[in-house]
């Protein structure tokens, strides 16, 4: 149901929420109002976890997840969508099956896998399930160096490998690849693109010497989606996200005393 009124851009975040409020649904949230864009939310997973690390996380039945997606595609005008901690290979599948059945617009998938202090957020049987199903979905799929791994088999240790990993996830479905190079060694970090086109483009930046990184997979995805909602080609919307994360890490707020979230009001470009 929608109206002929203009509709505020709108996004939706599909993930888990963080008790500590640094990542996952929260990070996305704030990123979104950041951006003067609108956040719905579909709650996959309940996590209680802080700056240290995660200490417990219940999956959301799936009855509820998929009364969330309704719900919310029948009512509001949703521009791009984004997934991140999705926990298990049900609840891959069930979110799946949700964004193959609604036109919510663009979608990023950020395929968590590992939280920053080294718990697992997805089982590793439902790695094959992110592949045949959300990948194919995958407008933009976003993994860091660890999840380009899992999800390709090719171990990456040269540029060459980082190319032929992100051709490797064109060839599982997805249309744009980012991957993202904040586990990378060295004082600078590389972001690589691989657009459906085939051309192709790094982001580089200097490593900012920092423990306070917490949610920035999250942040980078919710910043694309929501430069999206705001009429951004990808490139642009890439481009800009970057900038954004490169801000929330550089203008520092401490909160927590171990790995503390970003600061979200941070002005990009
Ligand atoms: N210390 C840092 N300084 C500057 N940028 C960073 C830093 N850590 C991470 N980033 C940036 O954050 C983005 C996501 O980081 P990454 O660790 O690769 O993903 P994830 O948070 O999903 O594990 C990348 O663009 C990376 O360059
Ligand atoms: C609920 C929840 N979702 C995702 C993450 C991981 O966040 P991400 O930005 O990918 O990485 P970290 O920077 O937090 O490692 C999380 N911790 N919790």
């Amino acid at each position: 149901m929608t109206s002929d009124l203009q509709q505020f851009p709108q996004i939706l975040t599909v993930a888990g929420i963080d008790s500590s409020g640094g990542a996952g649904i929260n990070a996305d949230v704030a990123t979104a109002f950041a951006h003067h864009v609108y956040p719905a939310t579909v709650v996959v997973a309940v996590t209680a976890q802080n700056t240290y690390g995660v200490q417990a996380a219940t999956l959301l039945d799936a009855q509820i997840i998929e009364q969330q997606f309704a719900s919310i595609a029948d009512d509001l005008a949703i521009k791009a969508v984004k997934t991140g901690m999705l926990g298990d290979r049900e609840h891959v599948e069930v979110v799946a099956k949700a964004l193959a059945n609604y036109d919510l617009g663009p979608i990023i998938i950020d395929p968590v896998m590992v939280a920053k202090g080294g718990s697992k957020l997805l089982t590793d049987d439902a790695i094959t399930a992110v592949k045949e199903q959300l990948l194919p979905l995958a407008t933009l799929v976003t993994p860091n160096l660890l999840e380009a791994q899992q999800l390709t088999g090719i171990e990456i240790k040269t540029p060459t490998d980082l190319v032929q990993a992100a051709k490797m996830l064109q060839t599982l479905g997805a249309k744009n690849v980012l991957i993202k190079g904040g586990h990378g060694t060295g004082d600078e970090l590389t972001d690589y693109v691989l657009l459906a086109d085939q051309s192709e483009f790094t982001l580089v930046n200097p490593r900012i010497d920092t423990i306070r990184t917490h949610g920035t997979g999250d942040t980078y995805a919710a910043a694309i989606a929501s430069n999206l909602a705001l009429g951004h080609d990808l490139t642009t919307a890439i481009k800009l996200a970057k900038s954004y994360l490169y801000a929330t890490v550089a203008d520092e707020i401490i909160v927590g005393h171990g790995h503390g979230p970003l600061n979200h009001w941070a002005k990009g470009e």
